[in-house]
């Protein structure tokens, strides 16, 4: 509409000439200064823009297109208000944004307060905490003192009562012993009083009764006297009965000496045969006392007994060299029993749980001995009959035919030096005896000591020993043999006999029994036996009987933890004295094996010295002087 009012059009400067429509009723005064003329004009009223609008609403009234153009503006003014409509909304949009960032600012601020603050908290809270905890350690510390200072004074209390009580009962005794010395001096005063009164009664008492025991005596002496001589008179006078009498005599002497005689004999006889010596545990020679109990088992070695000797070294797992040594002693131990010849006398030694006892046993089926085992820890607790137990036991070994092979286990917790201070008088009695039995050769008796300490023997048990084998703990060649081994035997074997409610998973059997042994460092035979049957037990125990390689793998690590705990709590000296001074740092699990088995036994002891132990191999030198 601007254009109704003549806005649109440039406005005509405002001239100083008189307007030529002779609008003279306004005219200027001619002589008007500037500042007039230019005051004036802010009180003057322009109709000329009036007039024209009133002109232009006149022509549009006469234009065709006048509704038009009224229709059109109209439209451009609606238009114009929606644009600044909508440039409202921008700004109120502008403003309601700007309300929300305020917002999220405040909430930030208020999220970093609340942070601030629950950290304050917690340091505030942490800070009691010490505080409350070095409070209650301290009142711990006072209670523990008090506890302590209650207890000594309980302690001296009990002290005191104690002393007083045996104050009291020594003085009740020594009360009791006077009142004893004046009763026993009053009875004797008394009893003195009434012999003095009665001494003529009793001398006359007395007198009586030795007359008739004389009269009584002479009596008896003249009889036997009278019958004696008439006896020997008779005796005498005939020769016959005298020669009857002497005869019948010696007669008597005679049986019953035989009677005794004989009677010892037998039951030594009957002994040797019939039972097996207290001494020893355990045996594969026939006895009449054990078939009774055990006939089956008797049976059974019987038969075993009858088939083919078996190979000496067959199940025993060892190292190539120790092997070949075995090997042949075990060929020349079959060929002195067939041959008839003497025996050697071997000693076994290293840590245990290496195969000792094993190998003994097979030795002696290889050869077609007996054989029988004895522990020396048995010795000792038979004091003063352990001379006559070790007699009979080796009376019994020598009344084999085959020959036995006496296995001594742990020997030197009998065999000990004599001149050792722990050693017993009955002790002492014991080796002496056995020294006694064993100090020829024999074609009989086949001695195989074993020990884990074979530095504390008697010099003189040394010197009866001809052969003597290390059994060192197994390598990780022969371990692996060992696993495989008992893996096969205890898992394997029964898996696949199905009788058993035993199932192996599918997998690498050979891989698994490297890597174990590669953990089991410096465990034993034993050690590795016991693994198997834990795999065993461990496959009964689950739900399905099944056993999977991570539970051998589980089991095998628990032992080796275990392994490792039982060699800590052994002392340094029990390694030193069981000869395993590789023991005494034992390495990590992962350490390689040439580094584990760094110490061998060099040296057997001297007889008198302590044993001489030689590290030798020392590849990891910190870890061992660790
Ligand atoms: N070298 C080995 N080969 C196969 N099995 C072995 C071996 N060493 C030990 N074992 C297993 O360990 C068990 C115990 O071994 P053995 O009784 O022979 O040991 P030891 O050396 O006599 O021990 P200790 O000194 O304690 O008497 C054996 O029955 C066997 O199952």
């Amino acid at each position: 509409m601007s254009w109704l009012f003549g806005y649109s059009r440039p406005q005509q400067p405002p001239t100083d000439e008189p307007p030529a429509d002779g609008g003279g009723s306004a005219a200027a005064p001619v002589n008007l200064t500037k500042a007039e003329k230019k005051a004036m004009e802010s009180y003057r009223f322009d109709s000329s823009a009036l007039e024209r609008a009133a002109q232009a609403a006149r022509e549009l009234e006469r234009s065709r297109h006048a509704k038009d153009a009224l229709e059109l503006s109209k439209l451009q003014e609606s238009t114009r208000q929606q644009e600044q409509m909508a440039k409202i909304k921008e700004y109120e949009a502008a403003i309601e944004q700007a309300k929300v960032d305020q917002k999220r600012v405040d909430h930030e601020e208020r999220r970093k307060t609340l942070q601030e603050e629950t950290k304050q908290h917690q340091m505030r809270a942490q800070y009691q905490d010490q505080l409350a905890k070095t409070r209650y350690e301290e009142q711990l510390v006072q209670h523990q003192r008090n506890q302590d200072e209650i207890l000594k004074k309980q302690e001296e209390s009990v002290a005191k009562q104690e002393a007083m009580r045996r104050a009291t009962v020594e003085h009740e005794m020594e009360l009791r012993e006077k009142n004893k010395l004046k009763a026993i001096e009053a009875e004797a005063r008394a009893r003195a009083k009434a012999d003095r009164e009665n001494r003529d009664i009793t001398l006359e008492q007395i007198k009586l009764k030795a007359a008739e025991n004389r009269t009584t005596i002479l009596e008896s002496i003249q009889t036997a006297g009278s019958v004696i001589g008439t006896g020997l008179n008779a005796l005498v006078t005939d020769w016959d009965k005298t020669l009857a009498a002497a005869g019948g005599l010696s007669l008597v002497a005679l049986g019953v000496y035989t009677a005794r005689g004989a009677t010892s004999v037998t039951a030594r006889f009957i002994e040797a045969r019939i039972g097996k010596p207290t001494l020893v545990n355990e045996t594969s020679r026939f006895s009449l006392l054990e078939a009774v109990k055990h006939p089956i088992l008797t049976i059974s070695r019987a038969i075993a007994n009858f088939r083919k000797p078996s190979d000496a070294l067959a199940g025993v797992v060892l190292a190539p060299t120790l092997e070949k040594r075995l090997r042949d002693i075990a060929i020349a131990t079959k060929n002195t029993k067939v041959n008839r010849g003497f025996y050697r006398n071997l000693l076994m030694y290293g840590p245990p749980g290496t195969g000792k006892t094993l190998f003994s046993k097979k030795l002696a089926k290889h050869s077609g001995m007996d054989y029988a085992i004895m522990t020396g820890g048995d010795v000792a607790p038979m004091g003063k009959h352990a001379v006559a137990a070790i007699h009979k036991m080796f009376d019994w070994a020598n009344t084999s035919r085959k020959g036995v092979l006496l296995f001594i286990d742990e020997a030197d917790a009998f065999l000990h030096k004599r001149s050792s201070a722990q050693i017993s008088e009955d002790l002492r009695a014991a080796l002496n005896a056995f020294l006694y039995r064993t100090s020829d050769q024999s074609s009989r008796i086949m001695l195989v000591l074993a020990s884990n300490t074979p530095q504390q023997f008697d010099s003189a048990i040394n010197d009866r020993l001809d052969k003597m084998i290390e059994f060192g703990l197994p390598g990780l060649e022969e371990r692996e043999r060992l696993i495989r081994l008992y893996f096969d035997k205890f898992v394997l074997q029964p898996a696949s006999e199905g009788k058993r409610r035993l199932n192996v998973d599918q997998f690498d059997y050979g891989a698994l029994c490297a890597n174990l042994a590669k953990r089991t460092a410096g465990m034993s035979g034993r050690a590795l036996s016991k693994l198997g049957v834990a795999w065993q037990a461990a496959a009964y125990a689950s739900d399905d009987g099944r056993l999977t390689e991570q539970m051998c793998i589980d089991i095998c690590d628990d032992a080796v933890q275990d392994h490792r705990q039982k060699m800590e709590w052994l002392s340094a000296e029990e390694k030193t004295r069981s000869m395993m001074p590789y023991l005494l740092d034992l390495p990590p699990l992962d350490i390689p094996e040439e580094n584990i088995k760094q110490a061998t036994i060099k040296e057997l002891p001297e007889t008198k010295e302590e044993p001489k132990v030689k590290l030798t191999k020392r590849k990891n030198k910190e870890d061992m002087e660790k």
